[in-house]
């Protein structure tokens, strides 16, 4: 078992990261002497694994249950009213604390809660996804708004991330390629190391084996708290995470929350980026040799024909890294290194325009 320290502002927290690391949840608990515990999780994880936190937390505290429907819809304001109604019909207090036990939807709609409910109460992350080696790291919390994803949240630190990797078992595939974006993300930003590991060993999904699992989660969770400890409210360094997001988050709410994979469609994202990366930067990343593997994952490599670059980019507008009509791009200056560059509206449309282009000629070709 691994305990890697995300330093912030007020406090300090683990991620403690194993095969067995649930067991550690108690002490924790214990450390927050809680009023009450709320446990919050969806439907695919609650018939597998519902039963097992509730024994491990045991008759020790008095404890609630609520079982969202799992998928991306469920980051809505609709079950943000619910999930504060079932609180407060319940008498949460200050002193209770929030268990988000599940993947990212989970984890960004219960810490969200968490950080607004009596303006804030404590709450632990225990993720069951390969994404959540991101999304539960770092404190960004929030619900999506039907213009924009994560557009109403805040930075809210949990208190302890416990990610047990034993759920990881039961993935189905495309929760597995969704969360490997996010790894891949990783490796891109800050490791060139992870990424030859990663392309060197894993052509297609099934070739994830549990010590490559391991090794892509330590050093994914590694990378990502020191990026927060480093800038936790995002004023400059943080905003590397984002590579492949701004297109990525476009993508996916224009395509309708839980249709298209947040993995999924930072994949496109990412491709754009690093296309982008050698069109802009006079730098030459094998662009053609990641679009391939992608492709051999399973990720889609195209924005798709039913998006038009017209709403892409409106979309990217309102993306959390624009101001004042500037379009802030994360971008390659070699594998593992980045830099960001600034567009204006029409010189992204014209670079957006341009790369579909190049794609739809080279399928033609
Ligand atoms: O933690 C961050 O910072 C990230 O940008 C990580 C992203 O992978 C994650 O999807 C994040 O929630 C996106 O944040 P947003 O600020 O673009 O909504």
């Amino acid at each position: 078992m691994e305990s890697i320290l995300v330093n912030t502002v007020d406090d300090t927290y683990p991620v403690i990261v194993g095969s067995d690391a649930l067991k550690e949840l108690p002490n924790h608990l214990r450390g927050l002497s809680p009023s009450k515990i709320l446990v919050i999780t969806d439907t695919n994880v609650d018939k597998l694994y519902g039963h097992v936190l509730v024994d491990l937390i045991g008759g020790d505290w008095k404890t609630y249950k609520y079982v969202i429907k799992s998928g991306e819809a469920a980051k809505s304001f609709e079950m943000f009213y619910e999930l504060h109604s079932y609180a407060l019909k319940n008498e949460l207090d200050r002193k209770s604390v929030i268990i988000a036990f599940g993947g990212g939807v989970v984890g960004d709609l219960s810490g969200f809660v968490a950080a607004t409910y009596m303006r804030g109460i404590p709450f632990i992350q225990v993720p069951t996804t390969l994404l959540a080696h991101d999304s539960a790291v770092g404190g960004k919390v929030a619900i999506n708004h039907p213009e924009g994803k994560n557009m109403i949240g805040a930075f809210y630190q949990p208190k302890a991330v416990v990610y047990d990797s034993n759920f990881l078992q039961s993935l189905p595939a495309n929760e597995m390629r969704s969360g490997f974006a996010e790894v891949i993300k990783h490796a891109l930003i800050r490791s060139e190391s992870l990424y030859q590991f990663l392309f060197k060993e894993i052509r297609r999904l099934d070739d994830i084996k549990t010590e490559h699992l391991q090794r892509m989660i330590l050093e994914g969770i590694q990378i990502k708290a020191d990026v927060v400890s480093k800038d936790e409210k995002e004023l400059g360094l943080r905003a590397i995470l984002n590579f492949g997001h701004t297109l990525g988050h476009a993508i996916e709410a224009e395509a309708g929350y839980g249709k298209l994979s947040h993995g999924d469609s930072i994949a496109i994202g990412m491709l754009f980026a690093t296309w982008l990366s050698n069109k802009t930067l006079d730098v030459s990343l094998p662009y053609h040799e990641l679009k391939l593997w992608f492709k051999e994952i399973g990720f889609p490599v195209e924005v798709p024909a039913s998006q038009s670059t017209d709403q892409l980019i409106s979309r990217m507008k309102k993306d959390k890294k624009t101001t004042s009509n500037q379009l802030t791009m994360i971008v390659l200056k070699e594998i593992g290194v980045t830099t960001s560059a600034i567009f204006s509206e029409d010189e992204l449309y014209s670079l957006l325009n341009e790369w579909r282009a190049e794609e739809r000629s080279e399928k033609v070709d």
